[in-house]
């Protein structure tokens, strides 16, 4: 398996450089040359198999041998045996003929664990194979942060710097990020909001001088290996409700578009999926790119869904690249309007074909704040911001053939003062982060300004020599 640019002008790599690389040296974002096919006997010969099998079946094409199948095979099963729940990701029944898929059962409590914990051993694996070192850098609207963290702490051919928006992300959040207190990793806070973080990120990859100098690696939903080990929950919660006999419908809170693109590349691969449903909240920049077509940044607004507080969305441009027949030209002249205006218009066959598979819908606070509060008295389930939306969104497409599941990306725990203030319900969080608020927190606080921050990585990363 080969992986190509979006933008059309860097090389084409392997899975294990893909993997290192992150963004691609053209600015764009790597995407599998073709994508592997499973038919409908292929994936009823997965029913009944544990998340680690079907993990183990449905990545295989992706690694395509480069990590050696036994290695694969074990790093799949270290990764979820750091899980709380023997399922991995449960999927619980909320309504008649809806689900919520419990992403938020690993260590820090948030669907980014799911990749990231794979992330981290494939990342590790590859460059003590190779005896090299690599300084990752990502940025964070609050569970980014604390997964990466959590997953590459003391490994020692990495070093890791997360910025966060200072001021933006919730307490516990924050606290998964300040408090780790191991030698290899940096928290930064930013004087911004998360797109501010993101541009740095990017520039910084964008900067080939510092990028080669520190052998800068990425670990958000740029990097390719992140969205490959997200499929594994849509094949997985589409097989325990009768695929591929009957469709399912997914509504997913987003806000960087990963989560969902991974839904579209499950979808690419052969599993039926009726309709992938983009749920944002006030930040709804892709909601309205859907309605007409016009993809046009606003100012962010600070929400109780902090996490999905996003407008510049990166992962979109993996979904247009597709829609318009893979056409670097086209994408590059929309990229280029985005950081020239500020926004570019999708033509009209392109919407068409996303609009074939996607729905969009939003919930505002309010919104998420009744829903966490009707579901809550109707069921006894509690939801938090996040996920509330994803099922706001998800209500106004329920039809009765498709059961709909909305991914539950986060634990309420995590932001107990919207969950509570909407429920009257005070979420607890586990008794294994019991002491989290008390843990003692180091971090840096910075200017959002390119030199100031490469100049601090480059004083304390190891890579740089
Ligand atoms: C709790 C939560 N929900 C939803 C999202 C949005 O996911 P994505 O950025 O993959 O669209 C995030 C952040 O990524 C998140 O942390
Ligand atoms: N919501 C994310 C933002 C970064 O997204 P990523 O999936 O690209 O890493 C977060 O919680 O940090």
């Amino acid at each position: 398996m080969q992986y190509i640019s979006t933008r059309g002008e860097a090389p084409t790599l392997g899975f294990n450089d893909a993997l290192l690389t992150g963004l691609a040296r053209d600015g764009g974002l790597y995407v599998p040359e073709n994508w592997p096919h499973f038919s409908k006997k292929d994936i009823r010969a997965l029913r009944g198999k544990s998340y680690q099998d079907i993990a183990f079946s449905v990545l295989q094409p992706f690694v395509d041998g480069e990590i050696a199948n036994d290695d694969f095979r074990r790093m799949i099963d270290e990764a979820y045996a750091t899980f709380r729940h023997p399922a991995v990701v449960p999927l619980v029944q909320t309504g008649a003929n809806s689900f919520v898929l419990e992403l938020f059962h690993g260590p820090t409590l948030a669907f980014k664990d799911v990749a990231m914990q794979l992330l981290a051993r494939m990342m590790d694996h590859v460059l003590a194979e190779r005896g090299q070192r690599a300084t990752i850098v990502g940025a964070t609207s609050g569970d980014t942060g604390g997964a990466a963290i959590e997953a590459f702490a003391e490994r020692d051919r990495t070093d890791i710097f997360i910025l966060f928006p200072n001021g933006r992300v919730s307490p516990v959040q924050r606290r998964q990020m300040t408090t780790s207190g191991a030698s290899n990793v940096r928290a930064l806070a930013i004087d911004g909001n998360f797109d501010d973080c993101q541009n740095l990120v990017k520039a910084m990859f964008n900067d080939i001088g510092f990028r080669d100098r520190v052998q800068l690696s990425g670990v958000n939903s740029i990097n390719w290996g992140r969205i490959m080990a997200q499929i594994v929950y849509y094949f997985t919660s589409a097989l325990s409700l009768g695929a591929p006999e009957r469709r399912v419908s997914f509504s997913v809170p987003t806000g960087n578009f990963g989560d969902i693109f991974a839904g579209y590349c499950a979808m690419r691969m052969g599993l039926p999926i009726d309709k992938l449903i983009i749920a944002t909240n006030d930040n709804d920049i892709l909601a309205r790119a859907l309605r007409n077509g016009r993809y046009e940044m606003r100012d962010v607004v600070a929400t109780t869904s902090p996490s999905m507080d996003i407008q510049i969305s990166s992962n979109f441009e993996r979904l247009l690249f597709d829609a318009f027949g893979r056409d670097s030209d086209s994408l590059r002249r929309c990229m280029s309007s985005l950081s020239q205006s500020g926004s570019f218009t999708i033509e009209e066959r392109a919407l068409k074909g996303i609009k074939k598979e996607f729905r969009s819908g939003k919930a505002n606070q309010k919104q998420a704040a009744a829903t966490i509060k009707s579901v809550y008295e109707e069921t006894g389930y509690l939801l938090d911001p996040h996920t509330a939306c994803g099922v706001h969104a998800s209500r106004s497409f329920e039809r009765p053939r498709a059961p709909m599941i909305t991914l539950a990306t986060a634990h309420p725990a995590k932001f107990p003062d919207a969950v509570k203030s909407a429920s009257g319900i005070d979420p607890a969080l586990p008794s294994w982060l019991s002491d989290l608020m008390h843990r003692e927190e180091i971090y840096e606080t910075l200017q959002p300004d390119l030199d100031t921050v490469e100049a601090y990585i480059a004083r304390n990363a190891r890579a740089a020599g």
